[in-house]
Parts: structure tokens; sequence; C-alpha cells
């Protein structure tokens, strides 16, 4: 590789519990790239128009009020932040009121072209690169980013992952409330779940953290060096 190391965008999508964000943050964090949660953009909204009393089945309400709140990524990996009009969200959006509805207010046009729009904003302010994570970057956010990831796992495996984050969790029912998510977010008409023609595949489902991570790490390197090669042979 070269000494002087080009800027890198990475996109990581897929459905819940695939590990993007465990292995989003991490892979900023070996590379020196700044991370972007973007899921947690969605859940800022969804958490918005809940404190604010607009219908989440609404989606005439929803698009009117969609460009009240101001939400602010920190997009340090070792200490993601997010804000909404200035107040720390970080805990307020994991909670099952907001999951339960992120789906349906991330699905209407308006929220979709303003957090694009922010999305895009801070990947260009991204001086070394960036890691950004969520459902539609490699399709529509970053369809230009130079490493595009599609991580998958089986239903069973997220749903135990996900239930083990939350004490008392029924597998069957995260696996359940998982699925519908999924088939939400695959089946709207804006920007849908979906894997890009040109994203590497990862299936998770045997692999531990540290092996995704390490597969994503290599992806990256492997890359760079391809491009350095490819400059060196057209500066020749
Ligand atoms: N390959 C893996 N094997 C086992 N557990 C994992 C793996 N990847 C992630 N996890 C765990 O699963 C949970 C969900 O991972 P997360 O990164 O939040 O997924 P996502 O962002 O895709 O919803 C976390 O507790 C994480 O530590
Ligand atoms: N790029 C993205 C990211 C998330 N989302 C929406 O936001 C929701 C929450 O995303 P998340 O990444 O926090 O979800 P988890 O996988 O962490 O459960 C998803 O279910 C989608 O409805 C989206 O529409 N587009």
């Amino acid at each position: 590789m070269s000494d002087t190391v080009e800027s890198v965008i990475v996109a990581i999508d897929g459905p819940s519990g695939t590990g993007k964000s465990s292995t989003s943050k991490a892979v900023a964090a070996a590379l020196g790239l700044s991370y972007l949660d973007t899921g947690a953009q969605y859940r800022a909204i969804t958490w918005w128009m809940i404190s604010n009393g607009v219908d989440t089945q609404d989606a005439a309400a929803i698009a009117t009020a969609a460009g009240k709140p101001v939400i602010v990524s920190g997009t340090d990996p070792a200490e993601p932040t997010i804000t909404v009009d200035g107040e720390d969200t970080s805990a307020a959006i994991r909670t099952q009121a907001v999951t339960s509805k992120v789906s349906a207010v991330s699905a209407v046009p308006e929220v979709r072209a303003l957090i694009t729009e922010l999305q895009r904003s801070i990947a260009a302010a991204a001086e070394k690169g960036i890691v950004v994570e969520g459902r539609d970057i490699g399709t529509t956010v970053l369809p230009d980013a130079d490493l595009k990831i599609f991580l998958t796992a089986s239903p069973e495996a997220r749903a135990a992952r996900r239930s083990g984050e939350i004490k008392g969790a029924d597998v069957a029912a995260t696996r359940e409330a998982l699925i519908k998510r999924d088939a939400a977010d695959s089946s709207r008409k804006t920007s849908p779940l979906a894997k890009a023609d040109d994203a590497v595949e990862v299936d998770t489902t045997a692999l531990t953290l540290q092996q995704v991570i390490e597969c994503v790490v290599s992806l990256v390197e492997e890359k760079r060096s391809a491009t350095d090669n490819a400059e060196k042979r057209a500066a020749r």
C-alpha cells in the first residue's frame, strides 16, 4: 500500500441482527475511518414523531413534519452519538415503542429524501473516509461507494443475537418481530432493503463477530491495494 492512504467509503447493508453495527464500528476503528449508523437516524426521527404526537400511521402528517427535527450524528466509532434538537436520544431511540414504528416512518418518501441528503453530506465531510451502515446505502445513498458489503444470517441466529441483548427476551417473539420488520423494509416502494448488484454478500450465521470484522477489513485492504496498483499502472 502507498504511504498516503486514500479516503475510502464503505457501505454495509443488511437486515436486523446480521452484525452491521458491531462490524461497522470495529472496522471503522481499526482503519481510522468515521462511522455512521443510519438506522439510528431513522429511529431518531421516529422518536421525534412519537414525542410530538404525530400519528406514525399517517404518512401525510409525517411528511409535513419531517423537516422539523434537527438530527445530528457524531461519527467517532469509539463513541457514536445522536441528538435531536440538541437532546441526547441514544437510549430513547432503542425502546420497543420506537422499534415497532420505525419501519412505517422510514417508508415515507419525504423522510427518506431528508435523511438521505443528511447522510450524503456526512459522508462527504469525512476526510479519511467512512463506514456507513443501513439498508439502502449501497443501492441509493452512496451508489459509488468503494466497497459494498451485504450481511445476512439465518432468522434463528439473528433472533438469538438480538434477544441476547435484552434480559428475559423471548427468542420466538423476537424472531417474528424481526421477520415482520424485514418484510416491511424490503417491500416499501422508496429504496427498500436490498443488496446492490456489486455488493459482496457475507453470511454471518456461522461466523464469530471477530471473523466478520477480519473479513471486511481484508476486503477494504484488498480494494485499497487494487486501487493503488491501478494508479501506479496509469502513472507509468
Ligand atoms: N457474527 C456474530 N456472531 C455472534 N454475535 C454477533 C455476531 N455479529 C453481531 N453479533 C451480536 O449480535 C447483536 C446484534 O448485532 P448488531 O451489530 O447490532 O446487528 P445489526 O446492526 O445488523 O442489527 C449484538 O449483540 C452483537 O454483539
Ligand atoms: N438505511 C436505513 C437504515 C435503517 N432504516 C430503517 O430503520 C430501522 C431501524 O434500523 P436499525 O439499523 O437501527 O435496526 P436494527 O438492525 O439495529 O434493529 C429499520 O428497520 C428500517 O426501517 C432504513 O429504512 N434505512
